[in-house]
């Protein structure tokens, strides 16, 4: 539904060329939600907003629904741009003007006939659950429902696909999943493609089918959500995955720990990253009754997104220098990722 072909955008910065897009290419199946992460700086806004050629690509061709966007003319573009809603971190509502109007502005714009209009606005609001605050303004609106409306606006002129401007960044964390949660159902029910920018492998985990991951103006990474966090190939999405685990050790244990043994008896204390497969194997067990090793499990946290299993187990790990080496070349054989955060007496 959204086919970006060797996108590059490269902007004039005081007489300096910043390529903001470098030959990005991303394929959207029509029904998929897919998720674009990076972070700030790295291209997302940049990348979102030439979709809908808000930004023009300095080359490359922008597809959707099987129209190359960089090929109309600007009357056809504005015919075009009906098929392609887009919400904002900033909801970017018009502050003289009720919900109910904020919603039929698009519709007015249109012309089209007031009953219609009023049909058209009841179910959309109805939708998005904000039918009682039709007449309200959006100084007396909470974040949230400032989004929700902007969410009706933009499925006004029944859009085939709905881009996703870090729409959840202004939110916090409860008002962010009832938001996503509107965003998978309309997905569901209205068969709307979506294109997310984020910088939160948080809200990747919750809606999307496919992720893709930017840096510096490229795309590094992109794959199914299971996937990805099953085998995250690059370093940033190992640290956009484990940026979405809230448990970690107390500070207090942390100031403990010494880079180097201090003494014989001194041992590590070891993160050990699960993914995929790994998760499911009995893998600490095996590897303590192997090399005669124990695992004291400090924090340990599994979890869950498109369908794969995920996490981490910090623990202190007692043996012999040999036994315990031999045990993290096991675990690493073994797709475990392994990081000796430091060592206890
Ligand atoms: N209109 C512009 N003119 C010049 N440079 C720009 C323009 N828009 C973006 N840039 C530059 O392009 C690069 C990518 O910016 P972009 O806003 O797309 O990143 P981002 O990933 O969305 O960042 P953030 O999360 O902070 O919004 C940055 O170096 C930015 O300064």
């Amino acid at each position: 539904m959204i086919k970006l072909k060797n996108i590059s955008k490269i902007f004039d910065v005081a007489g300096k060329k910043l390529n903001a897009l470098d030959n990005v290419s991303l394929d959207i199946p029509k029904g998929d939600i897919c998720g674009v992460i990076g972070a700030s700086g790295a291209g997302k806004s940049t990348l979102i907003r030439c979709v809908n050629l808000l930004e023009r690509p300095t080359s490359g061709s922008v597809f959707v629904d099987g129209q190359d966007l960089t090929q109309l003319s600007e009357a056809q573009l504005i015919a075009e741009r009906r098929n392609i809603g887009m919400i904002f971190q900033h909801f970017n509502l018009l502050s003289s003007r009720t919900v109910y109007e904020n919603v039929a502005l698009p519709l007015t714009l249109e012309h089209m006939a007031k009953e219609k209009i009023h049909e058209k606005v009841t179910a959309l609001l109805a939708l998005v659950g904000l039918t009682d605050k039709k007449d309200v303004y959006q100084a007396n609106l909470s974040g949230g429902q400032k989004q929700r409306v902007a969410i009706a606006r933009a499925l006004a002129s029944d859009p085939k696909v709905l881009l996703c401007d870090e729409a959840t960044s202004a939110l916090d964390p409860a008002t962010t999943q009832s938001i996503l949660k509107l965003l998978k159902e309309i997905n569901r029910t209205l068969g709307i493609t979506i294109l997310l920018i984020t910088h939160e492998m948080d809200v990747v985990k919750n809606i999307c089918d496919q992720v893709a991951v930017i840096d510096k103006g490229q795309l590094i990474e992109q794959g199914s959500v299971s996937e990805i966090f099953s085998n995250p190939k690059t370093e940033l999405a190992q640290e956009f995955i484990r940026s979405t685990f809230q448990a970690n050790l107390p500070e207090e244990y942390l100031a403990k720990l010494t880079d180097t043994p201090k003494r014989s008896d001194s041992y590590p204390i070891i993160r050990f990253e699960f993914t995929g497969r790994s998760v499911d194997a009995p893998l600490l067990s095996q590897t303590s009754r192997k090399f005669n090793v124990s695992f004291n499990i400090l924090v340990s946290q599994i979890d869950y997104a498109g369908g794969t299993k995920f996490g981490f187990t910090i623990a202190e790990v007692e043996g012999d220098e040999d036994s315990i080496t031999q045990a993290k070349i096991y675990l690493m054989e073994s797709n475990v990722r392994v990081e000796v955060l430091g060592y206890v007496d």
